[in-house]
């Protein structure tokens, strides 16, 4: 008799990602090359590990596993031990727990992902891992869908999570550490297939409190769309996802490519040639050119890009501009000049 068919398809995901991460191991990579799983101890990232230990062997790669201690609740310590000592018992080495001091810059909930990322590329680091898998799953990319919607986000945010991607603390060399073998599958495959091999999960709280927008995103807003509106929302919103992708992708493309023939030796843009552009080219041309000019890419808001789009396309004299990281943006002639205040 075959495994479970919650553990087939987690065993399956995994088995297609480390095919890829084989195909990509680097020439100073040590052999066999070793693949991290980053695991709270909740169902899906358990999953994952389970999946990792299994087929790890038969890739013929090393499989280890960290675990963040992000030091917020009591006993925290004590069950970053517990996981650990579970995914020993899979197989996985190492198998370690970093402690990470959790800052306060942008939230809690995004201190502790900093810390987070932080802790899994540094320990990526230390073991020469060739890859970090992430726990992430359909469910998860369709939440990020929906709240990138109710933020009337464009088409890059509803792209959601990438499959692959690189260090989110800029490390570098590696532009394709991070992996995601679960977007496509669902929550209830990864929980089915703890239960039927006995594995121990732990839920975080945070995930039920419904002072977290995710959570009430998750415990009330789908449940409430998939009464509405039928099953099959959370597929949806995942093609969305995927679809998106694509589009923004190329549009990406394109303003690359029309930022090069814009731009004039001394780096000032040429507004007739950006006149023309379709505005979602433009727009994108505008933003990466704030950002090559200095402006922080979290800072730069839809209302910049607009403000600065407006001295193209509704000329009538108006005064610089003030971006986020002081680049000043103002039209000069038949040129638009975006710099840093004391160039
Ligand atoms: N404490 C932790 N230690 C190790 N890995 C973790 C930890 N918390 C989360 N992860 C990893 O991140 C995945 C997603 O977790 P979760 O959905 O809780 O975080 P998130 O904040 O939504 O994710 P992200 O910050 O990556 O967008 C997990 O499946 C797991 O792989």
């Amino acid at each position: 008799m075959g495994p479970h068919p919650a553990v087939a398809a987690i065993r399956l995901a995994v088995r297609r990602v480390l095919k890829d991460v084989l195909n990509e191991v680097p020439a100073d990579a040590p052999a066999p090359p070793l693949v991290l799983v980053a695991c709270s101890g909740g169902a899906d990232s358990m999953a994952l590990a389970s999946a990792l230990a299994f087929e790890a062997p038969r890739a013929g790669v090393r499989a280890g596993a960290v675990t963040v201690d992000h030091g917020l609740q009591a006993g925290s310590d004590a069950r970053a031990r517990e996981v650990t000592e579970r995914l020993t018992a899979l197989g996985l080495d190492p198998a370690e727990a970093v402690a990470v001091a959790v800052g306060r810059a942008g939230g809690p909930e995004a201190a502790a992902r900093a810390a987070r990322y932080a802790a899994l590329d540094d320990a990526a680091e230390r073991h020469r891992a060739c890859a970090v898998l992430l726990g992430h799953t359909r469910d998860d990319q369709a939440e990020t869908v929906l709240l990138g919607l109710a933020r009337g986000s464009g088409i890059r945010s509803l792209s959601g999570m990438a499959a692959v991607s690189g260090s989110l603390t800029g490390a570098p060399g590696a532009a394709q550490r991070y992996r995601r073998p679960f977007l496509a599958v669902d929550r209830q495959t990864t929980r089915k297939a703890c239960l039927v091999q006995s594995l121990p999960v732990w839920d975080d709280p945070h995930n039920a409190d419904p002072a977290f927008t995710r959570s009430r995103v998750r415990h009330e807003a789908l449940p409430v769309l998939e009464k509405t509106l039928g099953r099959g929302i959370v597929e949806a919103l995942a093609r969305t996802a995927r679809l998106s992708r694509d589009d923004a992708d190329a549009l990406d493309d394109w303003a690359r490519q029309a930022q090069r023939a814009a731009t004039r030796p001394d780096g000032t843009l040429e507004i007739a040639a950006l006149h023309d552009l379709p505005p979602a080219v433009r727009r994108r041309v505008l933003r990466r050119a704030a950002i090559a000019a200095g402006a922080p890419a979290g800072s730069l808001f839809a209302r910049h890009i607009e403000e600065t789009d407006r001295l193209i396309t509704a000329w009538r004299g108006q005064r610089p501009l003030n971006l986020p990281g002081r680049v000043e943006a103002r039209r000069q002639g038949g040129r638009l000049v975006l710099e840093q205040a004391g160039q």
